[in-house]
């Protein structure tokens, strides 16, 4: 089996800011996989570049062993890097059942003039039906976003992701903002994703980071300083010098 993904000798500077030092790593097909760091080890300008929203100094990306450091955000994803949306990008007055089909009409390549046809487009409405009662929202398919809980946003961001069929799929922080009362639906759905697709979740919940990860990668000032198992993520002296310095202490992530 040859990696999904790619990241090698990945540089990134702002001024005289070295954000991304140096990094590489690569994921097979269903690899589970936590980003993790202090606040400012640049996770997310990690993740920025792996998108294509940031262009690097050096380095390069490679999908399927493809090198798309010089494609764009909608090129990457047309090849199957795919990030969960962002709660903050859903439209209020839209419902979960037209944000999903926007998105499986946008994967196959449909004009989106087409969109306000889509109830009468029966497999569309077969793929939107199905990815939202796997996501336990079939119930709340056509009601506006604006009326649904926070958790259940963060569930149709999850599977607006699905629709468009990712090869790898980052997520940022799935159960970031969503009560307690709710998490439990999101970590059902993480367990649930198919068992082909690479995932690379950046998350600070130490919790679900060993729930969920079969393997850790933490970054720090801008460098990889551990990708192993979970089980030795927290006795690795690097790891907890860093977290030392920083807004936790090491018991944090024992
Ligand atoms: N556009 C930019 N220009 C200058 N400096 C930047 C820019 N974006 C990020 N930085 C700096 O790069 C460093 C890493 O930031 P980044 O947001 O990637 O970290 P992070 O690990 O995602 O942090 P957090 O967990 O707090 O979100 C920080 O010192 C930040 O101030």
């Amino acid at each position: 089996m040859s990696a999904v993904f790619e990241v090698n000798n990945l540089k990134k500077t702002f001024g005289g800011l070295t954000v991304t030092d140096n990094v590489s790593l690569s994921m097979m097909p269903g690899d589970r996989v936590a980003l993790i760091g202090p606040n400012g080890a640049g996770k997310t300008t990690f993740v920025n570049l792996v998108t294509g929203n940031l262009q690097p100094n050096s380095g390069d990306v490679r999908l399927n062993g493809e090198t798309v450091t010089k494609i764009g955000p909608t090129g990457r994803v047309r090849r199957g890097l795919v990030r969960s949306f962002q709660v903050t990008r859903l439209f209020q007055d839209m419902t979960p059942a037209e944000h999903v089909a926007l998105a499986v009409l946008q994967r196959d390549g449909h004009a989106t003039r087409l969109f306000g046809n889509f109830l009468t487009m029966p497999d569309v409405m077969a793929e939107v039906s199905a990815l939202l009662g796997k996501l336990g929202l079939a119930d709340l398919a056509h009601r506006r976003v604006s009326e649904i809980a926070y958790g259940q946003q963060r569930l149709l961001e999850l599977a607006m992701a699905l629709a468009l069929k990712p090869k790898v799929l980052l997520l940022d922080e799935p159960a970031a903002g969503v009560p307690q009362s709710d998490t439990g639906r999101i970590e059902h759905a993480l367990a649930d994703l198919p068992a082909d697709l690479a995932v690379l979740m950046i998350e600070h919940d130490m919790d679900l980071v060993f729930r969920f990860a079969k393997r850790v990668i933490v970054l720090a000032a801008g460098a990889v300083i551990f990708d192993g198992l979970p089980v030795d993520v927290t006795k690795d002296a690097r790891v907890r010098e860093a977290y030392l310095g920083s807004y936790a202490d090491a018991s944090h992530i024992a």
